[in-house]
């Protein structure tokens, strides 16, 4: 067995995408005349797909009332879909990153909690999806990370196994469902973890296989793992440390 593909998170892990989230949840927040939220807040909001991101934004003492979310979802969509890519960010070492593990001839995927409207468009304007065979989304199936069935899916679209297949993200979400598919986990320290950093959270820590610093770092990573099946070694020796 060798390792085939590598799935990778989007928010947080390849894009920071915070700045638009915040100027949509802005905007929906001001149309519906409810209380603005912080970018630091809508931060911590982002993970568990677009409905919990704006149902989070809505919450306060209480839960806000059903209709009142659906209007918000409506709105958000609305607003995301001027904002979506305007001022999104690669993080340092993904260009580099993805290059160094399409060198060595690894099938690359997305997973992501975020709706396939957005999920598309966003990659193309930021000139990542030509290294992409497959693209997971929030609403591609019934199932969100971190249910395993997302990550199952990409493994299925790029022909391989789940445990050929290296998953990459910056949150739990990432790393519950990567364990749960039976794929190796790699985690980055800085994105969004709902507001946890991962270094901080020994749970985070636990369940990624390596924490490296950047992407480029996780091709090395990987390019190692490669090494050390062929020669039959642990895998468990190669955790890095995070910057
Ligand atoms: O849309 C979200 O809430 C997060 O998306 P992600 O899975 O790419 O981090």
């Amino acid at each position: 067995m060798a390792l085939l593909s590598v799935t990778l998170d989007l928010d947080g892990t390849l894009l920071d995408t915070v700045p638009d989230l915040a100027a949509a949840c802005h905007a929906m927040l001001a149309e519906l005349g409810q209380p603005p939220r912080s970018d630091d807040e809508v931060r911590n909001f982002v993970g568990k797909g677009m409905a919990v991101l704006v149902e989070r934004c809505l919450t306060w003492e209480a839960p806000p009332a059903p209709g009142l979310v659906q209007a918000g979802i409506a709105a958000f969509r609305r607003h995301y879909a001027e904002t979506n890519g305007r001022t999104a960010q690669p993080y340092p070492g993904v260009f580099a990153g993805l290059d160094a593990l399409a060198a060595q001839g690894l099938k690359l995927g997305v997973v992501t909690n975020k709706p396939e409207a957005f999920t598309l468009p966003l990659l193309e304007r930021q000139g990542l999806a030509g290294y992409f065979a497959a693209v997971v989304s929030g609403d591609t199936l019934a199932q969100k990370k971190p249910d395993p069935a997302p990550v199952r899916h990409a493994c299925e679209l790029l022909g391989c196994r789940p445990e050929e297949n290296v998953h990459v993200g910056d949150s739990s979400n990432d790393f519950i469902a990567a364990r749960g598919a039976g794929c190796l986990t790699i985690g980055v320290p800085y994105g969004y973890n709902e507001g946890r950093p991962v270094t901080a959270s020994p749970v985070d820590v636990a369940s990624c296989h390596a924490l490296v610093s950047d992407l480029h770092e996780a091709a090395r990573v990987v390019a190692a793992w490669n090494g050390e099946i062929r020669t039959g070694a642990s895998i468990v020796s190669l955790a890095s440390s995070p910057s």
